[in-house]
């Protein structure tokens, strides 16, 4: 155990005598909240953020969602330097694109991992996450600030009310999308989120996790005080279907995505989806990302109506790097990503489409 998780430790610890499970206090979400606030004009901005992804995801702007950054931020200043490039080019593109950079703290791994900013904030397997959840916060506030709407996957359920008041969009990703306590968690969130499709291509979980998190539910949770609280939450209906590829192949392709907005026309949510031009269609090559991207805005411009925005996975410079006391700059330690170089030409070129 590392120190400062140590000095947290408190009578929380081995409370239900249970050897195999312990127990750290951390901050409440309202503490934390409090001592890293989001400054009302931000707050105002985001609402305004919220509206503005809504209203693509409604068809009543027709600007293409471009939900682009890091497949995972684990350092503030290559983070902040990938957010302030972002929104300069913003400042050129954003009469026709609805750009979103993508702030992702937590990281879903298929066996075991580095589980992202939140949890492990120094990179050494340390998993200080009072620290990690400071660092998360006040980082998300910082690119806030730079004036780009936010978006993250929400993995822990017990972390969304230390962020969402920071962000535009969130995911569910293909890991947890068909986990009935992520639906409920959606549920009572105030901001639109889009469900990915299951890893083994599967969009009947995504489409139905879609309907169970528009419907009101009553669950275990906590107060923003941290007290154990049976939580009722409205419904979101601000939802919609993410295709990410499957275990057999891409699904983004023009008849892979007739068929996902035909079925999507016969459920009652949202239409429109959004095309993640990574994970498995890109087959986790990052240059193909451009490929899949372009595709998509092919696509639109023949009349495909359901393609409401793209996910791409970009970082300050291509590829990835394993994790290790000496990294590169700029370069993803989770998956591979495309280069700041490449995306912006792909930005460019996604506008003038
Ligand atoms: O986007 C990131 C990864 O695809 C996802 O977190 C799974 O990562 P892993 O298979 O490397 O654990
Ligand atoms: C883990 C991710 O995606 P997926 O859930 O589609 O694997 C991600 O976007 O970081």
């Amino acid at each position: 155990m590392n120190a400062s998780v140590a000095t947290v430790r408190n009578d929380l610890d081995n409370c239900l005598a249970n050897p195999a499970r312990r127990a750290y206090a951390l901050p409440t979400p309202a503490g934390l909240r409090e001592s890293l606030p989001v400054q009302p004009a931000l707050a105002a901005r985001i609402q305004a953020q919220r509206a503005a992804v809504r209203a693509v995801l409604d068809g009543t702007d027709d600007r293409l969602l471009v939900i682009t950054g890091p497949c995972s931020l684990h350092d503030r200043e290559s983070a902040l330097d990938y957010g302030r490039r972002l929104a300069a080019l913003n400042e050129e593109l954003g009469d026709r694109l609805l750009i979103v950079m993508r702030a992702y703290v937590e990281k879903p791994r298929t066996t075991v991992g580095w589980k992202g900013l939140l949890h492990d904030p120094r990179l050494d397997g340390g998993n200080d996450l009072h620290a990690g959840l400071h660092a998360a916060r006040s980082l998300l506030i910082e690119l806030g600030e730079l004036g780009l709407p936010l978006a993250t996957e929400l993995l822990s359920p017990m972390a969304a009310p230390y962020l969402e008041d920071t962000l535009s969009w969130a995911a569910i990703g293909a890991r947890t999308t068909e986990s009935q306590t992520h639906r409920e968690l959606v549920s009572g969130l105030d901001l639109p989120v889009g469900f990915k499709n299951g890893t083994d291509g599967d969009l009947g979980t995504a489409l139905d996790a879609m309907q169970a998190a528009a419907h009101s539910h009553t669950q275990f949770g906590t107060d923003d005080h941290g007290r154990a609280a049976l939580v009722a939450t409205a419904g979101n209906p601000d939802t919609h279907l993410i295709l990410r590829g499957g275990r057999a192949g891409p699904n983004c392709d023009a008849a892979s995505v007739r068929a996902a907005a035909e079925r999507l026309a016969d459920s009652p949510i949202n239409p429109q989806l959004v095309v993640d031009c990574s994970h498995a269609n890109s087959g986790k090559d990052p240059l193909r990302q451009s490929t899949v991207a372009d595709d998509v805005v092919a696509q639109r411009r023949a009349g495909e109506r359901a393609l409401a925005g793209i996910m791409l996975e970009s970082h300050i410079e291509t590829g990835k790097q394993a994790l290790s006391p000496a990294l590169q700059y700029g370069v993803s330690i989770t998956d591979a990503c495309l280069g700041w170089s490449e995306t912006q030409q792909l930005l460019r070129r996604l506008a003038a489409g």
